[in-house]
């Protein structure tokens, strides 16, 4: 069996991916923002206060024939960028791309914070890390894929995100005609919970590819490609009219400037992130000043590969292998 999902950008600037997800009988469509960074699958419901939840798709586990409390169990999550939200749990039937997970744990918001609910574009996230992140206790949960691993054909998912168009998430099969060049394959180191792997080194404007190893994690949540430093100024130093903006808190130039390449060396492969995907959007709408998708990693204490960097591959998530592939897209 299999599943295949569209995904869609939130905004201009694919600042996040929206897929539909079914809960319950009959069946409850949200739209949920799937996360290789995290492992927890979590919704806005009726449980979310109303104030907060209002402008949001919510998910009533009592509209729900399928629907059981998972009495006692509760869960706490915060993200990298000081978001978080918490509450109690479910399982029920989700359906994501056609595929059916009978018994999944669906955590509930009791509450949320802020940037959730302002961000009225989502109904939650879809965690598809690894279960040893899971955030519910006593007993930690299964993620989706998790729970689907065993029945899909192949013990594996891809991301397929694209700048201002419709991507998808394919599970259980790779479609390969989504990549111009060889998948290659690097080892997955999942004990954080995340999708660890280490790039072999990197080259702007299409130089040759220096060597140096670059650890960090492949994350569809996460909007930028975020590198350390001397990476980053080495490829802004291409770029005449950079310079930090404090208030931006990050590297901005004008968007009238052709923006170098960037390339990075993954299992024996060279994936190349057009100049036009590293030019993240406006700082303001209608401002000729725009920010970087390329960011400093300095202060989070992990590069990730986020967004910008995944729109230029077909990335293969291969939990059977415990392997991260990546083709040219
Ligand atoms: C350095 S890690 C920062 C990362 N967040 C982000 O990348 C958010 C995602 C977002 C987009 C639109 C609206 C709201 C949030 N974007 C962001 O901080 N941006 C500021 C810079 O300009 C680009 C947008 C993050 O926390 N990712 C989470 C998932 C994320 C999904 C959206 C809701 C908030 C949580 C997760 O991947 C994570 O924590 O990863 C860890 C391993 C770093």
């Amino acid at each position: 069996q299999t599943g295949s999902a569209n995904t869609n950008p939130s905004d201009s600037a694919d600042d996040e991916y929206i897929t539909s997800v079914s809960i319950g009988t009959p069946a409850q469509v949200l739209p949920l923002d799937f996360d290789t960074g995290s492992s927890d699958l979590w919704v806005f419901s009726s449980e979310t206060p109303k104030s907060s939840a209002s402008g949001h798709v919510t998910y009533s586990p009592s509209k729900s024939s399928t629907a059981k409390k998972l009495s006692g169990s509760t869960w706490s999550i915060k993200y990298g960028d000081k978001s978080s939200s918490s509450g109690d749990v479910y399982t029920d039937v989700v359906t994501i791309g056609g595929f059916s997970v009978k018994t999944q744990a669906v955590e509930s918001a009791t509450k949320v914070s802020t940037q959730f609910v302002q961000d009225t574009l989502i109904s939650g996230l879809v965690g598809l890390g690894f279960d040893i992140g899971n955030q519910v206790s006593p007993r930690p949960q299964k993620t989706w894929f998790s729970n689907a691993a065993s029945s899909l054909a192949e013990p594996l998912f891809t991301a397929d995100l694209r700048h201002q168009e419709t991507g998808s998430y394919n599970f259980g099969f790779i479609d390969t005609s989504l990549a111009k060049g060889t998948i290659g394959y690097t080892p997955a180191d999942g004990s954080e919970g995340y999708w660890g792997f280490t790039a072999t080194g990197y080259s702007v404007g299409g130089a040759k590819l220096n060597r140096n190893s670059i650890t960090g994690i492949a994350d569809t949540g996460t909007t930028l490609l975020l590198l350390p430093d001397n990476i980053v100024d080495a490829y802004y130093n291409n770029v005449e009219s950079a310079e930090y903006d404090d208030s931006q808190e990050g590297v901005v130039f004008d968007c009238s400037e052709d923006l170098p390449s960037f390339s990075f060396g993954v299992g024996g492969q060279t994936i190349t992130i057009s100049g036009d995907l590293l030019n993240l959007t406006p700082i303001e709408e209608g401002s000729s000043t725009c920010f970087g998708g390329l960011q400093s990693s300095s202060d989070i204490g992990t590069n990730i590969f986020g967004d910008v960097a995944l729109k230029a591959a077909l990335v293969v998530f291969d939990l059977g292998n415990e392997r991260l592939g990546w083709a040219q897209k």
